[in-house]
């Protein structure tokens, strides 16, 4: 009774023939939904589906997004193989995970990250001296290439991004060439690109993971995960091994290992399972975001060189070209445990005509008012509500300096006779730029 409108449902695949024909019209997933709406006039906001097994309802504009993302009723997260298979079939980590076991381990994260600088003074170091070292990189790029360097764009952030996240999480910055990072980083890319944020092929028909493991999806799944595991398992059992209880803790790893030591953990939430999935879920939720954010934002540039020259001659009138960038220089600029899922579709709040003047039109300049900075009501790209995002700050902080100390020092070309890049995203559970490559000159 009452479940939004939508396609039809048919026994075994329910309305999953319906999505998959307008995701091949569009080519994504949060497009083919706004076309299926379009059927629904009367959808007030909410349409719903259901997909072999899974019953979603969106929340596809700003409206029922914002009601959606404040009504604690829905703070609750999906149980399925799809979630728990991430984690040794447990419900493990914080991105996935609710109740009073998400409260405690969320509280704890955002507290003890704050002792290593997250979202306070250190964190802007950290950046900086980020952003720095990529202006050192292409600095040597350029030299080696005898005064330009081609780029490839996708990604070209992703190990300086982590490394912000990853030197409080873990104590480590990875050089931009440590081939099992990047190996781990494609990976994940690839999985990315493969989901949605509805789940996968095995999630809906879950029998299928045992008839069909590759083509469902199930098998990439299982192995990505066990990559990842490896990969930061390591990096825990190293914690294990170096970590003096009688040191300051170094990084998080240390602060949560000697909770588990001590046995003073607050509750039995904590264990070395999850101290792992919530590294995990840090990796994922803290690069794949940030990353993609500047990739979108390079990209848009790049096909705008006006609003590039905009901006640099922004960052030389108030930073100029003797120091690198700072934050503050930003202030002179300008579950559901039920059966049937809720997924919020941001496009509907971020790309809704009736709110943006010619929404999918790249203008910076919307988001000024008489020259100062306007956010505008409806602008909630991180979220609202108690899931809000836990990054907003450092993403931030990141999107701000990457983007600045790269143009302060360098234009970015599109090299000569190539096409101007796409801007149509690869669909994922996070889009992404496609693969393009820029000339990076000095200015
Ligand atoms: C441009 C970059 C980013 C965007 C657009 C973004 C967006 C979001 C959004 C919309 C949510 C809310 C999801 C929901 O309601 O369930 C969220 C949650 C979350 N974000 Fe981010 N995020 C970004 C960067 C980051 C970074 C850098 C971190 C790491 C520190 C991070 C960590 C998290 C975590 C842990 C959650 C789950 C919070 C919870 O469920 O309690 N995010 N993010």
């Amino acid at each position: 009774a009452n479940f939004p409108p939508g396609p039809k449902w048919y026994p075994i695949v329910g309305s999953a023939l319906s999505i998959m024909s307008a995701r091949n019209k569009t080519g994504m997933l949060c497009k083919a939904v706004e076309h299926i709406a379009s059927d629904y006039p009367e959808h007030r906001g909410v349409i719903g589906f259901k997909i072999g097994k899974d019953k979603a309802v969106m929340a596809i504009n700003a409206e029922s997004l914002k009601e959606m993302m404040n009504n604690e009723d829905f703070d609750g997260r999906p149980t399925g193989i799809f979630y728990e298979t991430r984690t040794w079939g447990l419900r493990r980590g914080v991105l996935l995970t609710d109740e009073q076991f998400w409260q405690e381990q969320r509280r704890f994260i955002v507290r003890h990250l704050k002792e290593f600088g997250f979202a306070r003074k250190g964190m802007t170091e950290i950046i900086q001296n980020e952003a720095a070292q990529i202006r050192k990189d292409f600095e040597e790029l350029i030299a080696l290439g005898n005064g330009t360097a081609l780029v490839q764009m996708q990604g070209a952030f992703s190990v300086y991004v982590l490394n912000t996240l990853w030197l409080m999480m873990a104590g480590i910055r990875y050089g931009k060439e440590n081939n099992d990072l990047r190996y781990l980083q494609s990976l994940l890319h690839e999985l990315f690109t493969n989901i949605d944020m509805m789940g996968a092929l095995f999630s809906h028909f879950p029998y299928l993971r045992f008839v069909a493991p590759r083509l469902s999806g199930y098998q990439q799944f299982v192995e990505i995960h066990e990559c990842m595991h490896k990969f930061i398992g390591a990096e825990v059992e190293r914690h294990q091994k170096t970590f003096n209880p009688n040191d300051e803790p170094r990084d998080l790893m240390d602060v949560y290992l000697h909770t588990l030591q001590n046995n003073n953990a607050p509750s039995d939430s904590f264990s070395r399972e999850q101290l792992l999935a919530v590294c995990l879920d840090m990796f994922i939720a803290g690069s794949e975001t940030t990353t993609k954010t500047l990739d979108f934002s390079f990209l848009y540039i790049v096909r705008n060189p006006q609003v590039m020259r905009r901006i640099q001659e922004e960052i030389d009138e108030i930073v100029g070209r003797n120091r690198l960038p700072t934050l503050e220089d930003r202030a002179r600029q300008v579950s559901c445990s039920y059966d049937t899922m809720l997924v919020g579709m941001f496009r509907g709040m971020m790309l809704d005509e009736n709110l943006w003047e010619n929404p999918t039109q790249f203008n910076p300049e919307r988001f000024l008012k008489d020259g100062k900075i306007h956010i505008p009501a409806q602008y909630h790209p991180f979220g609202v509500g108690k899931h809000r995002c836990m990054g907003e700050l450092m993403a931030k902080s990141n999107l701000f300096l990457f983007l600045t100390t790269t143009l302060q020092s360098f234009d970015l070309l599109l090299p000569e006779g190539a096409p101007i890049p796409s801007d149509i995203p690869v669909d994922g559970a996070t889009p992404s730029v496609r693969k393009y490559h820029v000339v990076i000159r000095p200015r």
